[in-house]
């Protein structure tokens, strides 16, 4: 686990600044301090949750309380059968749950919600709107037997989803499935791993999605009440009178004097100047909008770590803050979200406006249609016409109309106040009475009832006496009624929010919905083979950071490595009967001494290959194979013919050698013909001063290779000139690449390739696609120069 993730060693600014309050006045420990931070000394604040800076800390405080409520509520059951020593679990589960969190915040940073807000969601809601009219259409025909076929079963004939049943009930082990593979995205392999804290995080994410919030969101009269919240304070006409209500005029009648004319002028031009100042101001933030709406946008999706939600939260906050900095996002990951559901043909690339500058979305068609179907616009000939005129306005102003949604998006609906908003009505809906508290009654059928009325007024009031007619035809209520009768039907909604989920889920995960969607096919990920021979999936999945382990001694850095290299053995022969390593040269094979007579090491499950080697003869001083031999092999019972060096009799043609080495891996890992890449359970590298690995050197045409799995170079800078290699894209598809350095040497360098990768080192270009992992196991002296944060060690 990421050392900065523990609650021991966070150490951003919120935490640096929150240590110096340990004199403030102690307050009784919150759920989530006592939950999920035993630890903490008494009086110290929570741990950031999340990484970004600009986070606001009421979030901050809102989710933990959130987090804390919901696992009291999953434990609440076994919490009095487990032993206090059982009890030291929750901890680790904060960690897991902490290391989730902040993927979310990445992922949520670097999604573009656009497409899911303006083209998926409103089409889903449409079409909830028609098939819920038409089922009802059905209900008392023949199709349904007369009224045999409840309507909810019609509903689900023309909306099927696995996750969902006729009834309404939700398939709990779609979404145990879905949430396991969004841990698995989301954590690093080694806390992926642990069955037990991982099963705990699922269920309890389960718990809180399936089992609590969503039957409970479904629930006609909870959607009409949050839309009544949203509506904000109840319309009071009492109110809207005037302060000083006066008398009418012909109880009292105006007597005309100089006094009261010159407070009539007054009045007039205090009334003439403040319309002035209101128009002036209106017509300046309409321009300030406009240049906002059209400032050129950064396509590239990582760019945006610093804009987007928090951004914008923090702006919501610090008004003081300069509007202009606002940079609403541009990529579509959502795109893949939209096309996988099948809901629009015209899915557009991944990023729209860095490949083609004049591809738009239309953000305010499908929100239009949904207005339109939802007040039944289509049988009003009046109304349709003003939508037409809408409809063609907006089409008309696409490419504005676009980037004024996105930047309204971005800038009002994301806004701090409305997450933070939903959370609290969130956590207000599942724990209204917080925790030791009963859970939430729900609201007796004659409450219902009247929120439904409630509503209803509500909405009435939101439209003017005189728009009414034209907007709600001529009986406006029954207009709004049935505006609001598709969201009557709790099994009916359970379909909605399960799509809903789908699409929401996929937008962050697009990885999720790959298979058969076609969704990402504009996304060019290598296809990977596994050893077994088996055709992995095109993978999706940005490769995971690097895991940076340093340690105190050079022995204590050869005794972890070996036990890594132990565990990673175990797995692997586990799995599948043996362990394929690559081993490098240089300083390399004298660190593993720690797995001379080692126990736990089944020498005779190893297949050892080489990360490079240099082409002299195998006795040779400068020969890889002979520093391991000396440093490694001859000292172990490894069977000879487990090890696999380079074939000497081929010295003489480089291209002749690399081609045998790549059969030779060939042999081992291809199991059939189409065999791309080869998968190795562990590659042993080690770091030259100039950045190298293997014998990848900067700036060498070797660097580009796509295709080959073993290349040969007659020029490398570092003598011996003449070697071969393993490629990128096999070190790229490692299960796991582990680092190994020491000592004071390989500082600056190590600084470079961890803060710098930007530079592009040989080493800094060593991310193998998920789920591989890059690990470093360095020490104190090598890492001294490190920024890069560093991970707490944990086998
Ligand atoms: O030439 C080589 O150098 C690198 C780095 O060696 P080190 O002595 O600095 O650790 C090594 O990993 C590679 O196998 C070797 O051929």
């Amino acid at each position: 686990m990421a050392g900065h993730l523990r609650p021991q060693v966070a150490r951003s600014s919120h935490s640096t600044s929150n240590t110096s309050n340990v004199t403030k006045p102690q307050q009784p420990a919150t759920l989530a301090k006592r939950l999920l931070f035993p630890h903490l000394p008494p009086g110290s604040d929570l741990p950031p949750l999340f990484a970004s800076p600009s986070c606001p800390p009421e979030l901050n405080a809102e989710v933990y309380d959130f987090i804390a409520l919901a696992l009291r509520a999953f434990v609440n059951s076994w919490w009095t059968k487990i032993t206090r020593y059982d009890k030291e679990f929750l901890p680790e589960v904060t960690t897991i749950l902490t290391t989730v969190f902040r993927t979310l915040e990445t992922r949520v940073l670097s999604t573009d919600f656009s497409p899911l807000i303006f083209s998926v969601a409103p089409a889903l809601l449409t079409q909830h709107y028609r098939d819920y009219r038409l089922a009802t259409s059905k209900v008392s025909t023949s199709y349904a037997m007369g009224g045999a076929v409840p309507l909810p079963h019609l509903f689900h004939q023309l909306q099927p989803h696995v996750a969902v049943s006729a009834e309404g009930r939700i398939d709990e082990e779609y979404f145990r499935q879905a949430f396991d593979h969004i841990l698995k995205l989301s954590l690093p392999p080694q806390d992926y791993a642990p069955e037990v804290e991982r099963y705990i995080v699922r269920e309890i994410i389960l718990k809180v999605v399936v089992k609590d919030v969503i039957p409970r969101v479904t629930q006609p009269w909870f959607i009409q009440r949050t839309i009544l919240d949203l509506l904000g304070p109840p319309f009071d006409a009492e109110s809207d009178k005037p302060a000083d209500a006066s008398p009418p005029s012909h109880t009292h009648p105006a007597h005309f004097s100089f006094h009261s004319l010159l407070v009539f002028f007054l009045s007039a031009m205090q009334s003439v100047s403040g319309i002035g100042l209101a128009l002036i101001r209106m017509y300046k933030q309409t321009l300030i909008t406009i240049k906002l709406v059209n400032q050129p946008t950064h396509p590239t999706v990582n760019h945006r770590s610093t804009s987007g939600i928090w951004r914008t939260a923090h702006q919501a906050t610090s008004p003081a803050r300069d509007a202009r900095s606002v940079s609403p996002p541009s990529s579509s990951y959502a795109s893949a979200a939209s096309s996988s559901i099948s809901l629009r043909a015209d899915t557009p690339p991944r990023n729209p406006r860095e490949s083609s500058p004049n591809l738009f979305r239309h953000y305010s068609r499908e929100p239009l249609m949904m207005i339109s179907e939802l007040f039944t616009m289509r049988e009003r000939f009046a109304t349709s016409a003003v939508m037409h005129t809408l409809c063609m306005i907006c089409a008309a102003m696409t490419p504005f109309m676009d980037r004024l949604l996105t930047h309204v998006l971005y800038t009002r609906i994301l806004s701090m106040s409305s997450i933070l908003f939903i959370l609290r009505l969130s956590k207000h809906t599942l724990f209204p009475n917080g925790y030791p508290g009963p859970s939430a009654i729900d609201p007796t059928p004659e409450e219902q009832t009247i929120i439904r009325q409630q509503l209803l007024r509500r909405l009435r009031e939101q439209v003017p006496t005189l728009a009414a007619p034209v907007l709600l035809g001529p009986s406006p209520e029954r207009t709004l009624e049935e505006a609001i009768n598709p969201l009557d039907d709790a099994a009916c909604n359970m379909h909605l929010a399960v799509f809903i989920l789908d699409a929401l889920l996929l937008s962050i995960f697009p990885e999720m919905g790959v298979e058969g969607s076609g969704g990402n096919a504009d996304l060019e990920v290598p296809e990977r083979l596994d050893d077994d021979g088996e055709d992995w999936a095109p993978d999706m999945v940005p490769p995971s950071p690097s895991v940076v382990y340093s340690f105190d001694s050079p022995n204590e850095l050869t005794e972890k490595l070996a036990d890594f290299i132990v565990k990673a053995q175990t797995e692997a022969v586990s799995k599948k009967g043996r362990f394929t390593v690559a081993l490098s040269g240089g300083s390399l094979p004298k660190q593993l001494n720690k797995l001379i007579d080692n126990p736990a090491v089944k020498w005779d499950r190893w297949q050892v290959f080489f990360a490079d080697e240099r082409c002299v003869p195998l006795d040779h001083d400068d020969s890889n194979y002979n520093l391991c031999r000396k440093e490694l092999f001859s000292k172990v019972p490894i069977p000879e013919q487990n090890i696999h060096p380079i074939d000497v009799s081929l010295l003489d043609d480089l291209e002749e050698l690399a081609d045998a080495y790549e059969k030779a891996l060939i042999n081992e890992f291809a199991q059939k013909d189409s065999a791309r890449f080869p998968v190795f359970d562990l590659i042993l590298l080690g770091i030259g001063p100039d950045g190298h690995t293997c014998s990848l050197f900067p700036d060498h045409a070797l660097l580009t290779e796509e295709d080959r799995w073993v290349a040969y170079i007659d020029d490398s800078p570092k003598p011996p000139p003449r070697r071969i290699t393993l490629t990128f894209p096999v070190l790229n598809h490692s299960s796991r690449v582990v680092f190994v350095a020491a000592g004071e040497s390989k500082a600056e360098i190590l600084s470079t390739i961890l803060d710098n990768p930007e530079a592009g080192l040989p080493a800094s270009r060593v991310k193998p696609s998920h789920p591989g992992q890059v690990y470093w196991y360095v020490d104190n002296a090598a890492s001294a120069k490190v920024k890069y944060q560093k991970s707490e060690y944990r086998l």
